[in-house]
């Protein structure tokens, strides 16, 4: 467990004092099976989709004449990144050891306190991790950004309330890679403190997603709700502060941890609550096919009647299967004139994040990204990694 750790967006940044770790380092050249390339060739690929908001209508014809097939020899695809040494490193798609040889063991951040569902998603993900609270999201960006963890894990879905959309947006706004994801059945409990009643009860507090998947049943007992960082905080709350009105809907380990009484459990409106985590890291892993892979990306377009359909036909023509497309405003560029300007009117700009079924060593992966890329507008790689089948 982690030590008084808890990590914040203030400048002043309180740490238990760890050292920094380094990651895993892979031999290089390495061989996948269906096709090998060299770590310069793979960085160079990865570097050019990773980031890439510079296609132009120019660039755009070359790429078309070059062809795709081309895609492992030197072409104007690659050749713009391929000795840049501000390359993101590759680390290995093979499982990442836990613990730094010799070392401290990997220290993970992940948003909440103490017995947040985060932190069991962290401890699922990298078992025997030492966990390190933040208070918000972005303070778990920044703390392996600036090195002062080794992973972050945050959810960025659940199967009842939907996207967590913060954590989409912050996926631009930082440098970092999905390197995996983890899947947590979540089991809300209602809490409160010992000698109070569900009748004694007016309002409960947790956070938004929490009270979103409970929505039906809160609204039974009717409790009004209040929304707090995350749900173990709401616990730690009700119980530091002796509250007899307010209860908490949180995990039975925040129970544990915070001395409160269970009301009832599995209060989500179904059974099958999961949450989906992903695993963020400074350095992008190479992507394996040994095993089912996913990769996540995120484009942007031009407007135009069938875009985007002509973008999600890539995938469809080479038979990859989507499992996630989510829409965000195009926060620099809210807004888009139309093209006839006599016409006046303004369009949305969007953001489009789309999950793959295949890996980035697939060539099929590699040729629909290369076709996305002659039209898109911007196109960055958030990462490739293995598909979590836990709860397949
Ligand atoms: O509040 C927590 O305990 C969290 O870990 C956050 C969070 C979320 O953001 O969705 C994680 C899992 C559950 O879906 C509910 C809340």
């Amino acid at each position: 467990m982690a030590t008084a750790t808890y990590i914040t967006r203030s400048p002043a940044v309180t740490l238990s004092g760890k050292g920094t770790v380094s990651d895993q380092k892979t031999a290089s050249p390495f061989k996948i099976p269906q096709f090998s390339m060299n770590r310069r060739r793979f960085t160079a690929l990865f570097a050019s989709l990773h980031n890439d908001n510079n296609t132009s209508n120019g660039s755009n014809k070359i790429r078309k004449a070059v062809g795709l097939e081309k895609l492992f020899e030197d072409s104007p695809y690659d050749a713009v990144s391929k000795d840049s040494s501000l390359h993101p490193r590759p680390l290995t798609s093979t499982p990442l050891p836990n613990t730094i040889s010799d070392g401290p063991r990997l220290r993970v951040a992940y948003q909440g306190v103490r017995g947040a569902y985060s932190e069991a998603a962290a401890e699922k993900a990298y078992p025997n991790c030492e966990p390190v609270p933040c208070d918000q999201f972005d303070a778990a960006f920044e703390a392996v950004e600036k090195w002062l963890v080794d992973r972050a894990v945050l959810p960025i879905e659940n199967s009842l309330g939907g996207s967590i959309h913060r954590n989409y947006d912050l996926l631009l706004r930082h440098n970092l890679h999905i390197v995996g994801e983890v899947k947590l059945a979540v089991h809300h409990c209602l809490l409160a403190n010992h000698g109070v009643r569900v009748e004694d009860l007016k309002r409960v507090l947790s956070h938004p997603q929490a009270l979103a998947q409970c929505e039906y049943t809160l609204t039974k007992i009717g409790l009004s709700r209040e929304a707090i960082d995350d749900t173990a905080l709401a616990a730690k709350h009700v119980a530091f502060e002796k509250l007899k009105d307010t209860g908490a809907v949180a995990s039975s380990m925040a129970a544990k941890i915070y001395g409160l009484n269970i009301l009832a459990e599995n209060i989500q409106d179904d059974c099958d609550n999961v949450t989906r985590f992903l695993m963020l890291a400074r350095e992008p892993i190479i992507p394996g096919v040994e095993k089912p892979f996913k990769t996540s990306i995120v484009f942007s377009l031009e407007e135009g009647p069938g875009v985007l359909f002509k973008a999600l036909a890539v995938f469809a023509l080479r038979q990859i299967n989507l499992t996630k497309i989510e829409s965000r405003p195009l926060r620099n560029q809210p807004l888009r004139a139309s093209d006839d300007s006599n016409n006046g009117s303004k369009y949305f700009d969007y953001l489009f994040y789309v999950d793959f079924e295949a890996s980035m060593a697939e060539e099929r992966a590699q040729n629909a990204l290369r076709h996305l890329k002659e039209f898109a507008t911007f196109l960055r790689v958030l990462g490739s990694y293995a598909v979590d089948t836990t709860m397949l």
